[in-house]
């Protein structure tokens, strides 16, 4: 490799000028200007790209699994309590999304997905067209599903045994700190109680209209169910929340400013003074731009560092021998990241004057969890909020709303099909195009309609329609236009109402882009670690599983270090 790799060297006033200005990073407080000129040449042992679910447990797991490493953390957007402070709060997705608030901070990346043209369910000579929609993806420091699902990685091929569900579910129990209240053995077989991802029972405990849901989802032979990360997924009930003292547990807040208390100083043996910090640091609105590989050694697609945009300027860091560049920028913009630097596939690249590198199928396998709403009318004051699950292919809950009522999302927990992205330009500030392909299968949309259809029979069902005189007032769409009240559907009307609107994990063979320990195909010291590696998508909600994969990816990233020592 051309640079110099020799660890940054740092008298004892940058030290302690790195104390000061780690303190104020705690306090969430960023000077990026301050911090950049005590930097001579900014070389790490990791840098991890983004600070959001999956870098932030990265982060914090690797400066305490490896010794005397340090590690540069850059995330686009700013420290969470910057933010919207609706962002912490527990039931605030909802109303952002309805108001499209969110779209408009700079909390968000702003993207709007493509224009969609399906084969109508009802009359496949005609297509059913759905114009883009906003896609919210946050932009700032940062369930579960079932034991199938992680088995089923695991299946893929036998050195894939290390994601099968025993091992995901160490994982899953060593993020989480689950303060159930008197966990029976049963509980505590499937939950951990000493992480730092804390996940509680709905905090203003069961309403009455709650039993009530629950009690009118029983009459339709719906098995209750008082622990959806446990044994089985279906069955009605409440969820639990990954929630502290009433507010959103966010990994920035609990995993990310736990890893930037770790400080250690080492001498360099041989002038005695102090020569490496061992430390994380976080730097705020740094704009990944791309990967920068070893010119020197082109066949090999060595990554040794990246190209980052920061106040104004574009700046280069750089990774010390046996370091790595992780991708954690998610779902959308690991890929975009990927392309940028020349992996991917070949056509879209070269048609964005991008060299290719490797041809891989960067962004083919995009997944998500489609919704559709139906809203009831209740007696006053009935409800505040409730989640819970039907199916573990399909979701359904509950918040409240600006009238007294339900409101009722199913929400498409295992969809059959799958989007793609592609980038528009090889701008890095360009937004790349999405195509969400939502209910392209016709098994999504038929599983979709049948599930609105039982929510309005539950609806229907007593105490519900006797004790709280719920009626039905309409169904929605995910982003807030009333679409109908009627009683009276016709199958396309069900169908023109839901229609609206990625690196896999597996080998290259079947379309893989990283393989089991999430190493880039192609290319060394690179690898992907958040959402967009999963192979096929959780049956849940995608947050706990996120750290599940950074928490493995943790001690797999350790292994192969130690090794290299
Ligand atoms: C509106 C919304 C609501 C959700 N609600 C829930 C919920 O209630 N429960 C749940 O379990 N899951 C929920 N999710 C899903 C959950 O947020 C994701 O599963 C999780 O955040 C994925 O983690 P990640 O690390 O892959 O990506 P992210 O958490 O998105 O983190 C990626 C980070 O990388 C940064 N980044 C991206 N590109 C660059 C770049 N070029 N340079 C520097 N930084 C970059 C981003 O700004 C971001 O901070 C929700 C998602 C959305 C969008």
């Amino acid at each position: 490799m051309s640079q110099d790799m020799s660890i940054v060297e740092k008298n004892q006033e940058d030290l302690m000028n790195d104390a000061k200005i780690r303190e104020c990073w705690i306090k969430n407080v960023c000077d990026n200007d301050k911090y950049a000129k005590f930097k001579t040449k900014e070389i790490y042992d990791f840098i991890i790209v983004g600070a959001g679910t999956a870098g932030c447990v990265l982060a914090r797991e690797l400066i305490n699994c490896i010794p005397n490493i340090n590690i540069l953390v850059l995330e686009a957007g700013g420290p969470d309590a910057h933010s919207n402070s609706l962002i912490s709060l527990p039931c605030a997705f909802f109303k952002l999304a309805f108001l499209k608030t969110f779209q408009m901070n700079d909390n968000d990346w702003g993207y709007v997905t493509q224009e969609q043209r399906i084969p109508s369910l009802v009359d496949p000579t005609k297509e059913v067209v759905k114009e883009g929609l906003p896609y919210v993806r946050g932009k700032v420091w940062g369930g579960r599903g079932q034991a199938k699902e992680y088995n089923d990685w695991a299946a893929q091929d036998p050195e894939y045994n290390i994601w099968d569900w025993d091992h995901c579910l160490e994982a899953f129990k060593a993020v989480e700190n689950n303060s159930r209240k008197n966990p029976d053995e049963k509980f505590k077989k499937f939950h951990g109680f000493d992480g730092l991802l804390h996940v509680q029972d709905s905090y203003n405990g069961i309403y009455d209209v709650m039993s009530g849901l629950i009690d009118a989802a029983k009459n339709l032979g719906i098995p209750y169910n008082d622990d959806f990360n446990g044994e089985r997924q279906n069955g009605v009930g409440t969820y639990q929340f990954t929630i502290k003292d009433g507010r959103r547990c966010s990994l920035a807040e609990s995993y990310l400013k736990d890893a930037l208390k770790k400080v250690e100083l080492h001498q360099d043996s041989k002038c005695g003074s102090f020569g490496k910090v061992a430390a994380v640091d976080v730097r705020s609105f740094a704009h990944v731009l791309n990967i920068i590989w070893d010119e020197e050694n082109k066949e090999e697609n060595i990554a040794i560092g990246v190209k980052y945009f920061c106040n104004g300027t574009v700046r280069e860091a750089f990774i010390a021998p046996k370091g790595e560049v992780i991708l954690c920028g998610g779902a959308i913009n690991s890929p975009q990241i990927l392309m940028l630097s020349g992996i991917g596939p070949k056509e879209n690249l070269e048609s964005n004057n991008i060299k290719v590198r490797k041809e891989l199928p960067v962004g083919r396998n995009l997944l998500d969890h489609p919704g559709c709403c139906i809203f009831a009318k209740s007696t006053p004051n009935a409800i505040k909020h409730w989640k819970g699950i039907v199916d573990p292919s399909i979701e359904i809950y509950n918040k409240n709303s600006k009238f007294d009522g339900i409101l009722i999302m199913p929400i498409l927990n295992i969809p059959s099909s799958v989007g793609y992205l592609e980038l528009n330009s090889n701008n890095p500030f360009d937004k790349p195009k999405i195509h969400l392909n939502y209910f392209e299968k016709s098994d999504d949309l038929y599983r979709i309609i049948s599930s609105l259809k039982l929510c309005r029979e539950i609806l229907k069902q007593p105490p519900l329609s006797t004790t709280y005189n719920v009626k039905e007032i309409g169904i929605n769409d995910e982003f807030g236009q009333w679409c109908t009240n009627g009683d009276d559907m016709s199958d396309e009307d069900w169908e023109k109402l839901i229609i609206k609107k990625a690196l896999k994990m597996a080998p290259e063979s079947k379309d893989g882009v990283v393989n089991h320990r999430l190493q880039v195909y192609g290319t060394k010291n690179l690898r992907a670690v958040d959402a967009s590696i999963f192979p096929f998508i959780p049956s849940g909600n995608t947050n706990a599983p996120t750290a599940m994969v950074a928490w493995r990816a943790s001690r797999l990233i350790a292994e192969d270090y130690m090794k290299l020592c």
